[in-house]
């Protein structure tokens, strides 16, 4: 039996306020009706026990909250062959084995909400390590441009598009842009640099041969023995280490070490006069004008907002004579802003699904960036990341967040740039502005970084990581825990437990706040869609629904429902993979993909069908269902 709301409304409608349309609520068609025969199901999705393909298993541990949790899950054991399970044919559905599995075992109440990124390094470039990862619960691979060649990257993207391919996964690549921080060389393949009380450190923009000259760190950025002044105080990392500056030579710069430390490869390098930040290098560099007639020689210290496509474009320069002006130059010595928009094409060319930028200051930067991709890949729709790590960032949040398709609270470098006691504050401002303009928003650094070396957790790290989740971010990020540490699939199996655990307590507790969610859309058909998906996870969480189910082409309306962090998780059907790629970032949506029409009875009904084949709903399990061809809330039991 199904019931049905719907909102009747021309499709470019644009919104006298008194042409409301009136619901109606009706009654749709029965579901038990519904004829089985209508759906044709491969004849590899059914459980067939005398399949030769092994069917999924996992440990189960009941941890007290009775909710399963999955401890271990080997590669083999949920392995089945790409030619049977993932076709992408019409009559087939994409979801990767590990969530099959885990709908199967533990059911839609316990499922993961909060989403996980990992950053890709040298601990977990391998396919192995990849499939550990997206069977440990990564919904995101972060490659940091930061480190590592073009074409180191271009192989993590291609084995995660394998692992996609041939296991069903939907893990979604982000580019994350070097951006214009000041930061040290590479330490000549060194791991890291010991810095000893009051030893002096030479601090050089020369280029040294190798083996690096003792107590000498190269630095990224030409201007920086003419910015510095003797006085200043040098932070690496944030203040891992710290240097007062005592002396300068020409390129070099004398420092005395007053904290001692590790120093790791291409930490970054802030310096603070008079208890102040010195802003970073893009306030001192000249701007476009006085740059732009010796283009040849001068671009490579032109900042990324200055670099604009726009700027360029209004000028008559075009993108591919930038391209071109730097290729002159071997990768390596091209720095800082010029990078990132090799590094920005890089991304395009490979199609990544996120690009999120460093350092952003305006939204300007990110408006021109949007046309920028926009222009230079008109089919493809890859989300931008504000990261929010610099005071700028803060000052100009609002319309940064806006402008963008999601932002990431970057605490790494915002640490280094603001008190540290201000940034949990921060985070929290960063994550509720985010939900208020429906963006996805991701918590990064240091969640864990304990685990870089040990295989537990801090129970500070513990009580961290169950705060972002319980503000609600959308995703949880791993930096040097998943690229070099010792326990990447441990860091991220506390990352999933925590994240359960705290998600379980908090909605049966129902002690989560209710937020105010203004309207985003512009127009009445807008508006509509937001009403529509407000309403029914309000319905979702009185009628104590099991799930929710969203038939979404662009993804829009999967948002707006996890916007709402209704209680029961959210399906989102699309019939993209690049889509579902992208909904895996956010919060509640478990994405699949699977070809669907705009008549939603035989979606319903196939989507019905295919999942009840492989064993992921049941007869009876109560469902809401919205879609953004049909203005309707349909709420029925699976038949
Ligand atoms: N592609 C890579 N190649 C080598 N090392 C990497 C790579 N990506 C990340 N790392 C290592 O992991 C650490 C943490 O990563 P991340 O937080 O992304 O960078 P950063 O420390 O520069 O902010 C880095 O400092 C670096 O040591
Ligand atoms: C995520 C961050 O950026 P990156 O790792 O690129 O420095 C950060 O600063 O916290
Ligand atoms: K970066
Ligand atoms: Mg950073």
């Amino acid at each position: 039996m199904s019931n049905t709301l719907h909102f009747f409304t021309p499709s470019n409608l644009t919104a006298p306020k008194q042409y409301l349309p009136k619901a109606s609520y009706n009654r749709w068609f029965p579901v038990t009706s519904l004829s089985p025969k209508l759906i044709s199901i491969k004849a590899s999705t059914s459980a067939d026990p005398n399949s030769s393909t092994t069917s999924p298993q996992v440990l189960i541990s009941d941890n007290g909250t009775g909710a399963g949790e999955i401890l271990s899950f080997t590669p083999q054991e949920y392995d089945t062959p790409p030619s049977q399970s993932f076709l992408s044919d019409s009559s087939s559905i994409d979801v990767d084995a590990v969530t099959e599995v885990e709908l199967k075992e533990n059911g839609f109440r316990s499922t993961r909400r909060t989403k996980m990124v990992c950053t890709i390094g040298p601990a977990t470039c391998g396919f192995e390590e990849l499939e550990a990862l997206a069977v440990g619960g990564m919904n995101v691979a972060r490659i940091n441009m930061c480190h590592g060649t073009r074409e180191w990257h271009k192989r993590v993207i291609e084995r995660v598009r394998r692992l996609n391919e041939e296991k069903g996964f939907a893990v979604a690549i982000m580019m994350d842009t070097e951006g214009s921080e000041i930061h040290m060389g590479d330490l000549g393949g060194a791991s890291s640099a010991k810095a000893e009380d009051g030893e002096i450190w030479t601090f050089s923009v020369r280029a040294f041969d190798l083996p690096r000259p003792e107590r000498t760190i190269n630095v990224n950025y030409d201007g920086f023995a003419e910015d510095v002044k003797v006085g200043d105080e040098l932070l690496v990392d944030g203040g891992m280490v710290r240097f007062d500056v005592i002396e300068k030579i020409g390129p070099d710069v004398k420092c005395r070490c007053t904290d001692p430390g590790l120093m790791l490869p291409r930490a970054n390098l802030t310096f603070w006069r008079d208890g102040s930040l010195v802003r970073e290098r893009n306030a001192m560099l000249p701007t476009i004008s006085s740059k732009v007639n010796s283009f040849q020689k001068s671009i490579l210290t032109l900042t990324l907002e200055e670099l604009q496509f726009g700027h360029f474009f209004a000028l008559g320069v075009e993108s591919s004579l930038i391209n071109r002006a730097c290729r002159v130059n071997s990768d390596k010595s091209v720095e800082g802003p010029m990078n990132d928009w090799l590094d920005i094409d890089y991304g395009i060319a490979e199609g990544v699904d996120f690009i999120a930028i460093s350092f952003v200051k305006s939204a300007e930067v990110i408006n021109h960036l949007k046309s920028y991709i926009a222009a230079r890949s008109r089919d493809s729709d890859i989300a931008v990341i504000a990261k929010i790590e610099s005071i700028d960032s803060l000052k100009n949040l609002e319309e940064i967040i806006q402008a963008s398709d999601g932002a990431m609270v970057a605490r790494g470098d915002l640490g280094a740039q603001i008190p540290l006691e201000q940034v949990p504050s921060a985070q929290q401002k960063i994550v509720q502005i985010c939900r208020q303009l429906n963006k996805p928003v991701i918590v990064a650094s240091q969640l864990l970084e304990s685990m870089i070396e040990y295989p537990t957790p801090t129970r500070a790290e513990v009580a961290d990581v169950s705060e972002a989740v319980r503000q609600r971010a959308d995703a949880l990020m791993l930096s040097g825990e998943s690229a070099m540490g010792q326990y990447p699939d441990k860091a991220l199996a506390v990352l999933r437990s925590v994240s359960v655990r705290i998600e379980k307590w908090w909605r049966e507790e129902k002690r989560y706040e209710a937020m105010e969610l203004p309207a985003v859309g512009s127009s009445f058909s807008d508006s509509i869609s937001e009403e529509i998906c407000s309403s029914a996870a309000k319905m979702a969480n009185n009628l104590g629904v099991d799930a929710l189910f969203v038939y979404t082409k662009t993804g829009h309306m999967a948002s707006l429902l996890s916007r709402c962090r209704p209680d029961c998780p959210i399906f989102a059907f699309t019939s993209t993979k690049s889509v579902r790629r992208r909904l895996n970032l956010q919060w509640g949506l478990i994405p699949f993909r699977v070809s669907f029409s705009d008549d939603m009875e035989s979606n319903l009904n196939k989507t019905f069908s295919l999942l009840k084949a492989r064993g992921m709903i049941k007869s009876g399990d109560l469902v809401i269902a919205v879609s953004d061809m049909l203005q309707s809330i349909q709420v029925m039991n699976v038949p």
